[in-house]
């Protein structure tokens, strides 16, 4: 192991003992608790390393806090629906990626304006209300006239109303972490745009709702509220409060060797099965119109993945065989537009069509994949 101290960073590197892997590092340090900072400003990269330091580190008689970063994303929670959340075909557009997480609770957009802390413990230390102390305390160390509060149900409130951290946790066996954004200076125009879903009417699910709030960003009330220095001054309180004597270690979950099996547990959360495909069961109502006429479209999806789909459209307009045709295409096929395009295009071109019903076809078409 090597610490390799810059400023008043240091920086975890597994190449002098490839056998050391960042779990024995621990070990060999000895310390109650210990802080950490992220290498990395990806999502899945993030996300893996949470959940590699969850399921490899022993918490038992350690606690670690984790800061990190993030290139915008929107991050739903683990029991929710995309299409329900967030806009999807705006993500796309914008080349904004979508992550799901494996805590419950609701959605939100990260960029590089938005801090997120991990606060990794044994099950019987995991504390919310101390460690949302941690961040309210800092901020007030930083700031004493801030008025930053924490809820009941664990957000941290601006002047009593504007959301500024929103909370969520995943609880193991033995071992829990409790993980929390802080609003710094993100893009709010962005996060409210990606935020309000385009198919949310016609969706029906038990999925976990997200509850919206009015947001604000610490840099609105003080421009000298940067990210670097907020990161900072959490260190310092967690270390306070805790009683501990931690600097901040630099991790780069790209290191394989320092974190075996990381790279699989990133490329497993960016999966479509998971990321997608593990939205609890919904169905679509969508009444549309195509050329005038009136379209009913029900589908239910399981796994992200169309079990039933049925289209009500007038025998004058379609003729009702191509119509069932046209859903049995769909039958089997993932809930996502490019797959669903992919289909219906093989659909048009394999069958003998006069060019108007093949324009009727590719309307509706249009039409469904408006949805998805
Ligand atoms: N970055 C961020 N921080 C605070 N609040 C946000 C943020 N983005 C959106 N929102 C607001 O919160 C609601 C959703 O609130 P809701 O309470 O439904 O969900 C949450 O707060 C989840 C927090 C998850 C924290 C994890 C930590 C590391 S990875 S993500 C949303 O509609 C917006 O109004």
């Amino acid at each position: 192991m090597i610490l390799r101290l810059s400023n008043r960073a240091c920086v975890l590197s597994g190449s002098a003992r490839l056998k050391s892997t960042l779990s024995t590092c621990f070990d060999e340090m000895g310390k109650a608790g210990i802080i950490l900072k992220s290498a990395s400003t990806g999502i899945f990269e993030n996300l893996a390393l949470e959940d590699w330091i969850h399921d490899h580190v022993d918490l038992q008689n350690r606690s670690i806090l984790l800061l990190w970063r993030n290139s915008p994303v929107v991050v739903i929670g683990r029991h929710q629906n995309p299409w329900q959340e967030c806009n999807l075909p705006m993500l796309r557009r914008l080349g904004i990626p979508l992550a799901r997480r494996r805590s419950g609770g609701g959605t939100v957009f990260h960029d590089f304006g938005n801090i997120n802390m991990t606060f990794f413990t044994s099950k019987k230390k995991y504390d919310r209300h101390r460690n949302l102390k941690v961040v309210t305390s800092a901020l007030k160390a930083l700031k004493p006239d801030l008025d930053v509060t924490a809820t009941d149900r664990f957000d941290i409130l601006l002047n009593g109303h504007y959301k500024i951290s929103g909370t969520a946790a995943k609880l193991g066996r033995t071992s829990a972490y409790h993980h929390c954004t802080l609003l710094c200076s993100v893009d709010r125009s962005v996060l409210s745009s990606v935020l309000k879903s385009n198919t949310s009417e016609v969706i029906r699910s038990n999925a976990t709702p997200s509850v919206p709030s009015p947001v604000k960003n610490l840099s609105d009330v003080d421009p000298t509220l940067d990210s670097d220095t907020i990161m900072e001054a959490i260190a310092s309180q967690y270390n306070n409060e805790f009683g501990f004597d931690s600097q901040v270690i630099t991790v780069d979950p790209a290191h394989e060797a320092l974190m075996p099996g990381i790279h699989k547990m990133s490329k497993d959360i960016q999966m479509w099965e998971w990321i997608y495909g593990k939205t609890p069961k919904f169905s679509v109502c969508a009444s549309l119109v195509v050329d005038d006429v009136n379209v009913k479209l029900d589908m239910d999806i399981k796994s992200g993945i169309v079990e039933q789909c049925a289209v009500e459209i007038p025998e004058d307009w379609l003729p009702p065989e191509t119509v069932n045709e046209f859903t049995s295409t769909l039958n089997g096929s993932k809930y996502c537009p490019n797959e669903a395009a992919v289909l219906l295009a093989a659909f048009v071109r394999t069958r003998s069509m006069s060019a108007g019903v093949a324009g009727k076809i590719q309307r509706l078409c249009e039409g469904v994949l408006s949805v998805m």
